[in-house]
C-alpha cells in the first residue's frame, strides 16, 4: 500500500456567489514525491492549498497528512509543513538574514537553523545586501528558505516560478531537486504550465474547473505522448514509398507530395528509412511530431 504524505477524500468548498467551487476532489501524494498540481488560471489550485494548510475553513471531505488528520492534529501537522502561497511578509530595509533571524525567534527554532536555511537556497554570499535590492529570483529564494525554517517535512509552493525569467525558473527547478532529493522533502508545486515544471515533477493532479481531471504518475502521463504522433516523410518519390510502406504492413497515406505516418515507433521509422533508401529512394528529411505533453493537458483541461 503507498503511503500517502498527503491526502484528501471528497475535498468540496464553495464561495458564496460563485457558481464554480472545488467538487470532490480527492489528491494523492506519496511521501517524497514532487507532486505538480496543475490547472489553467481560476482552475482551483489555491483554494485546494489553502484548504489544506487550514488558511480556508473546509466545507466537506477530508484531510490526512503525515497519516493523521488535520482536524484533529492540525497543530502538529503544520509544524511539519512549509508553505508559500502568498509572497510572505518581509522587510525590505533588511538583509535575508536578518529577516530569517526575527521569524527564527518568532518560530523558536534553532538559531543555527538561519544560515543553514541561506545555504539551502543559495543566499549565503548575500551578506549586507537588502531585500529591495533583491531580484525576483533572489526574494522567491529568501521566500523558500522562510518556509524551510522550521524544518519542514512537507512543502507547499502555491505558483513559485511566477514572474521568474527562464534562467530562475530553472534555478529554483534545481532548487526543489534539491531540497526533495538532499533533505527527502515531500514538495507539492501548483503551476498553471506544464512546462515550466514537467522536468521536476514525479506526480501530477490537473485540476479544471473544480474538477480533478487526472492524476497519476509524470510517466502514466507521457506513455499516451507516443500515441497519436505524426512522421512527414519528405523523398523523392512519395508515391512509390507509400506502396513499399503499405507492402511491409505500415499503414500511411499521401499528403502534399509527402508521405504521412501515425503512429509508428522510433524503431520502425529506422526500418522505413533503410528500405526506402534500399530501393533508391531518397529520404531528405523524415519529422516526426510527438503528442506533446501540453497537447495533452490542453485536451484534458479543454473538454
Ligand atoms: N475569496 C474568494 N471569494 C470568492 N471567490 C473566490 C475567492 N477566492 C477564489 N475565488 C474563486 O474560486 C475560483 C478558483 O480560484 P483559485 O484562486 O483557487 O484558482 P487558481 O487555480 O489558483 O487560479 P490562479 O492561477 O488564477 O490563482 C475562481 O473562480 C475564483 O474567482
Amino acid at each position: 500500500m503507498t503511503a500517502y504524505c498527503l491526502e484528501t477524500a471528497q475535498l468540496t468548498h464553495y464561495f458564496p456567489h460563485n457558481e464554480m467551487g472545488l467538487d470532490n476532489i480527492c489528491l494523492q501524494v506519496p511521501a517524497g514525491a514532487i507532486y505538480g498540481f496543475l490547472g489553467p488560471n481560476g482552475a482551483g489550485k489555491t483554494t485546494t492549498l489553502k484548504l489544506i494548510l487550514g488558511l480556508l475553513r473546509k466545507q466537506q471531505g477530508s484531510i490526512r497528512i503525515f497519516g493523521e488528520s488535520f482536524d484533529t492534529h492540525r497543530v502538529a501537522i503544520l509544524k511539519r509543513v512549509g508553505s508559500l502561497i502568498e509572497s510572505p511578509s518581509v522587510y525590505a530595509h533588511l538583509t535575508a538574514a536578518e529577516n530569517l533571524r526575527l521569524l527564527q525567534k518568532i518560530y523558536q527554532c534553532p538559531a543555527a537553523r538561519v544560515r543553514e536555511v541561506l545555504a539551502l537556497t543559495g543566499l549565503l554570499d548575500t551578506g549586507a545586501k537588502k531585500v529591495q535590492r533583491f531580484s525576483l529570483g533572489m526574494k522567491q529564494r529568501l521566500s523558500i528558505a522562510i518556509a524551510m525554517l522550521h524544518n519542514p517535512s512537507l512543502l507547499i509552493l502555491d505558483e513559485p516560478t511566477n514572474g521568474l525569467d527562464p534562467a530562475g525558473i530553472i534555478e529554483m527547478r534545481a532548487l526543489l531537486r534539491q531540497l526533495n532529493q538532499e533533505s527527502n522533502i515531500t514538495i507539492v508545486i501548483s503551476s498553471h504550465l506544464l512546462t515550466e515544471i514537467e522536468k521536476l515533477v514525479t506526480h501530477v493532479g490537473i485540476i479544471n474547473k473544480g474538477k480533478l481531471l487526472y492524476q497519476g504518475e509524470l510517466h502514466t502521463l507521457t506513455g499516451q505522448r507516443a500515441a497519436g504522433s505524426r512522421t512527414v516523410i519528405d523523398c523523392s518519390d512519395a508515391a512509390r514509398s507509400l506502396t513499399l510502406i503499405l507492402e511491409n504492413g505500415w499503414t500511411g497515406v499521401l499528403e502534399e507530395g509527402k508521405v504521412l505516418l501515425e503512429s509508428v515507433s522510433r524503431e520502425g521509422l529506422a526500418d522505413i528509412n533503410q528500405r526506402l533508401v534500399m530501393a533508391g529512394i531518397q529520404v531528405y528529411d523524415m519529422n516526426t511530431r510527438r503528442n506533446d505533453l501540453e497537447d495533452i493537458f490542453m485536451n484534458l483541461t479543454n473538454n
